[in-house]
């Protein structure tokens, strides 16, 4: 057998050396791209341009490697490379172990410098003020909707969306002792104790749940007490040493949230992308039909409808629209245009790429 390997090994070898050579290269590349940047105080993070090399990836893949690995194997690339010009710094939903952070990272790859926030305001008045390049926040759950407090954030910031990034969410629930002897209450974020609500009813209705900051708040509150149990990733499991009492406990398996990359900086586009914008209308018979006829004569199709009460002003709800393409495609234009003209409120949130 081991002559067999020998002379594999070798070739694996070989090629390694090769693929090291062309990354130094490719990083050497990058470092003249960082100098090119510095001239024009250009923006170092291209999000348009980082999801066009791994859609191209995927599209030349000529396998055996599945598309998702050799994205993942790019978007590493890409982290390093990026890093070469600057590190960014991205704002997040801490403490570290959230799903927030993974997001962080599945965006940005792991060259990147996180900045773990208490609360969704924190990240977005990190990147508002400039202590962070960027910040990623949880905008929707495909169990439980719209995050709210993002969406208004989104409405009181200057801040624009600059990319979008999806995750699957699997809760566990998970003690210091890895059973569920002596624990009186259960401890998570929210919006984690109503994806497993279902779950939670039948198999332990009499704990109380409570609800706190975040799940990795819970998991460190459970690591601290043998009486607490936490519904967490188990990521933030093994990283504050839990036991998993029971894995994937949401009601929903397929459960998913997405999240945006919010910044300061317009991203152009990408062939692939979504506009995200906030309108509203006076609340009379048939407005928001009207309001929202532009899309149809533009042809432009709709993604996402959602509505939030406005708790000041003339207006009853603010609607936030996604639409597919960019605010500089020709159709998406003229119809942002008129909706612009048509709505009483008017608000672009960002055009950015499509998440993978
Ligand atoms: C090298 C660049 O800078 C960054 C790194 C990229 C890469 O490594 O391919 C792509 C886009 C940017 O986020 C670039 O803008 O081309």
């Amino acid at each position: 057998m081991t002559d067999k390997l020998t002379p594999l090994r070798e070739r694996i070898d070989a090629i390694d050396a090769q693929i090291l050579d062309l990354l130094s290269q490719r990083g050497r590349i990058a470092q003249q791209v960082g100098h090119v940047k510095a001239e024009t105080d250009a923006p170092v993070f291209r999000p348009e341009r980082e999801a066009q090399v791994l859609r191209g990836v995927a599209e030349r893949n000529p396998g055996p490697l599945k598309n998702q690995d050799v994205q993942t194997i790019f978007r590493e690339v890409m982290s390093a490379c990026r890093a070469l010009e600057k590190r960014v710094t991205v704002a997040y939903l801490g403490p570290a172990g959230t799903f927030s952070e993974q997001a962080v990272y599945q965006q940005f790859g792991s060259a990147v410098e996180g900045l773990p926030c208490a609360s969704i305001d924190e990240v977005f008045r990190s990147t508002e003020a400039g202590t962070a390049d960027f910040g990623v926040v949880p905008v929707e759950n495909s169990s439980e909707g719209a995050i709210n407090r993002t969406l208004d954030l989104m409405l009181a910031t200057t801040t624009v969306i600059s990319g979008e990034v999806s995750i699957p969410v699997h809760h566990s629930l998970m003690t210091k002792t890895g059973s569920m002897e002596g624990v009186g209450v259960v401890c998570a974020h929210s919006q984690a104790l109503a994806q497993c609500q279902v779950w939670l009813n039948l198999h332990h209705p009499n704990v109380e749940r409570r609800a706190v900051a975040s799940n990795a708040e819970a998991a460190v509150m459970a690591s601290q007490d043998a009486t607490i149990a936490a519904i967490a990733s188990e990521m933030a499991g093994e990283q504050y040493g839990l036991g998993v009492v029971q894995a994937h406990i949401q009601d929903d398996p397929h459960n998913r949230t997405r999240f945006v990359v919010i910044g300061t900086l317009q991203t152009n586009p990408s062939g692939r992308d979504r506009t995200s914008l906030v309108l509203a209308v006076p609340n009379t018979a048939g407005a928001v039909y009207k309001l929202l006829a532009p899309l149809a004569t533009h042809g432009v199709s709709m993604t996402r409808f959602e509505s939030r009460p406005a708790r000041i002003g003339t207006w009853e709800y603010y609607f936030y629209v996604d639409v597919e393409g960019h605010r500089q495609d020709a159709p998406v234009a003229r119809a942002l245009e008129e909706l612009h003209h048509n709505a009483a409120f008017f608000k672009l949130l960002g055009s950015y790429p499509v998440g993978l």
